[in-house]
Parts: C-alpha cells; sequence; structure tokens
C-alpha cells in the first residue's frame, strides 16, 4: 500500500460499552478511492466501527484518522476535504412527513458544501419520487434518499452500514457498480458494511474483516485471492509447502488446508506429490476468516509489494 493515499487509518482503535469490548486492538489503513467492503458476522463489531469513522461514537482507545486527521464526534471534517465524512447508519433517520424533495432542501440548509445534483441524480437513477413522503416511500426508497443525502454531502469518505439490506438483488447490483464508479469519478472513498457474504459478490474491491471485535484480514480483494490456496492431500500435520495455516480440516485420510502465501510471487503454483491446490473464491476467503478470529502468525504489511495486510 506504500505510496498510496490512505483515506482512513485505525491505530489500536477499542470500544467498550460496559465490560463488552465492541472493537479491540484495530489497526488497518484503507487506501482511497475504494469501494471498502467491511465483514463480519453478527456482533463483530461493524456497526461501532463505522460509527467511530463516521464521527459520532468516540473509540475508547487508539485513534482513527480520516483524510489524516483524528475524528471526534461533532467533528465531520467540514474545514478539510479529504476529512469530509458522510455516515448513512442502519437506522437511517428520515423525517416521514417530509418529501424526498424535502429531504435534499434540508441536506442543502444543513451541508456547508452541497451537490444538489449528484444527489438528484442519484435518486432519479433509481426511479425515486421526490414528491412523495417518505413514510410512505419503500424500504429500498427510502434507503436510496438516505444515499443521496450523503451522496449530496460531497464526503471524501462514505460510511454506509449495512446499506444493501433492503434492496432487491437488481437494485443491489446497481447500487454497488454506482458506489464503484462515483469513486472512480470523484475520488471519494466508501466503506460499507455486511454480515451477507452472498451480498459482495462483485461489490466491493478492497475488504476488511472482522472478527470478535479484531480487524482479522484487509487488503485489495485480488491481492487476497492471489495470496491464498487451498491444498487437498492425504492426510498430514502441516500443508507440504510454506505458508500460514489459516484452517485446517482432517478426515481420516484427507487433510485440508487453507494457507496464506509467502513470498514475492503469489501465483507460484505448489507442486507437491498427491496434493491439489486450487484458489479460493471470495466467499470461501470470507468466511474462512470471519471464522478464525485468532489467525495464527503474523503477517507484516510490508512483507512484500502488494502484499495482503496483517491486521
Ligand atoms: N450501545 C451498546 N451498548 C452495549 N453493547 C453494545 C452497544 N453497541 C454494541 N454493543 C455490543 O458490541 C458488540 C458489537 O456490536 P456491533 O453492533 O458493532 O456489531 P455488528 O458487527 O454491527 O453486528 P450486526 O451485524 O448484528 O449489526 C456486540 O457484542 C454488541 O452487543
Amino acid at each position: 500500500m506504500s505510496g498510496e493515499r490512505i483515506a482512513v487509518e485505525a491505530r489500536d482503535v477499542g470500544r467498550r460499552f460496559g465490560r463488552t469490548w465492541a472493537l479491540r486492538d484495530c489497526t488497518f489503513r484503507l487506501p482511497a478511492q475504494r469501494v471498502v467492503a467491511v465483514v463480519g458476522a453478527n456482533g463483530a463489531g461493524k456497526s461501532t466501527l463505522m460509527n467511530i469513522v463516521g464521527g459520532v461514537l468516540p473509540a475508547t482507545t487508539g485513534s482513527l484518522l480520516v483524510g489524516g486527521r483524528e475524528t471526534a464526534p461533532g467533528r465531520r471534517g467540514d474545514g478539510d476535504p479529504a476529512a469530509r465524512v458522510a455516515l448513512v447508519a442502519q437506522s437511517r433517520p428520515l423525517y416521514r412527513d417530509f418529501s424526498a424533495a424535502d429531504m435534499l432542501r434540508f441536506g442543502r440548509h444543513t451541508n456547508r458544501l452541497w451537490d444538489d445534483g449528484r444527489a438528484r441524480s442519484w435518486l432519479a437513477r433509481f426511479g425515486v419520487p421526490l414528491d412523495r413522503r417518505c413514510g410512505r416511500l419503500s424500504a429500498g426508497h427510502r434507503a436510496q434518499v438516505s444515499l443521496a443525502l450523503a451522496l449530496g454531502a460531497r464526503p471524501a469518505v462514505l460510511v454506509l452500514d449495512e446499506p444493501l439490506a433492503s434492496l432487491d438483488p437488481v437494485a443491489r447490483a446497481e447500487v454497488a457498480g454506482e458506489l464503484l464508479a462515483e469513486a472512480a469519478d470523484s475520488g471519494m472513498t466508501v466503506m460499507l458494511s455486511s454480515h451477507v457474504v452472498a451480498e459482495l459478490s462483485g461489490v466491493g474491491d478492497h475488504l476488511l474483516i472482522l472478527s470478535a471485535g479484531r480487524a482479522v484480514l484487509s487488503g485489495d480483494v485480488d491481492v487476497l485471492l492471489a495470496g491464498h490456496v487451498r491444498l487437498t492431500g492425504p492426510r498430514a500435520p502441516q500443508p507440504p509447502g510454506p505458508g500460514t495455516v489459516v484452517h485446517a480440516r482432517h478426515t481420516a485420510r484427507q487433510s485440508t488446508f487453507t494457507v496464506r502465501l509467502p513470498g514475492t510471487d503469489p501465483h507460484t503454483p505448489l507442486v507437491a506429490p498427491g496434493w491439489a491446490t486450487r484458489p479460493l473464491t471470495l466467499e470461501e476467503l470470507v468466511v474462512t476468516y470471519v471464522r478464525a478470529p485468532h489467525v495464527p502468525g503474523p503477517h507484516r504489511p510490508d512483507e512484500r509489494p502488494g502484499a495482503p495486510e496483517r491486521v
């Protein structure tokens, strides 16, 4: 990730609610101009992280930087374009008696920087009627109004907590495509969370996996996929080649290892007699890490250029 502009950086971020640590020791860097899928099981800490990045919840420990500036509740980075954040929270508060057009007017009045054309074209793109009261819109259209409001605020980082849940599969794919295009065109970084792995197919180009409040993996999707293999062969305590075992499964005669590859060329095929090697699908990669809260072995971001970043 060296040389790339960093949009969001977490340094040992933790958040405690009473005795529960919702997030613990989270350290990661997210490059700018990406759509980052933040994935984790229920209760993994996604909403907590999104709210800290969105500046509505303080961290208990560590620091969270957006555009190089530390976030804090009430500070939305208005003065610094690189630190401007817009959050669409899970609850997505909208005034029920306001029409979508009223909500855009509200957005214009409450944001020092406001791009009305961007917000309106988003609503037009998804066929949201401007004159209907929000209380009478479908859940999917209400989600689109929240997205349009957030986009109109011209954020450098757009934080979307479970934005796809209320959308049908067609709208979900369209929203994902539009967000990728918005990120590419405007330089904006999008963080979107989900606990549904199937939702993620083709959605993000960068992945951040949370497990039990910890960030267990972060990196560009293609690099992460190229950096892992699944090996199947005769029952053995260890795989036949180098790498960090992320997951192992054994039957009486067979062993299957999911391995994070070391070295400079993740594409080098492993040739071992009796062993079959294949790449992981995105779903397999996510499921493996979501279920593996304590993946063994340090994997430093600077081990090799473009390496998957162990966080
Ligand atoms: N306000 C709160 N008070 C007490 N505990 C909380 C609070 N918010 C979150 N938690 C706890 O922190 C942990 C992480 O919650 P969080 O909502 O961040 O997870 P999540 O990954 O977003 O889950 P989900 O996918 O179910 O929305 C959970 O154990 C949750 O019970």
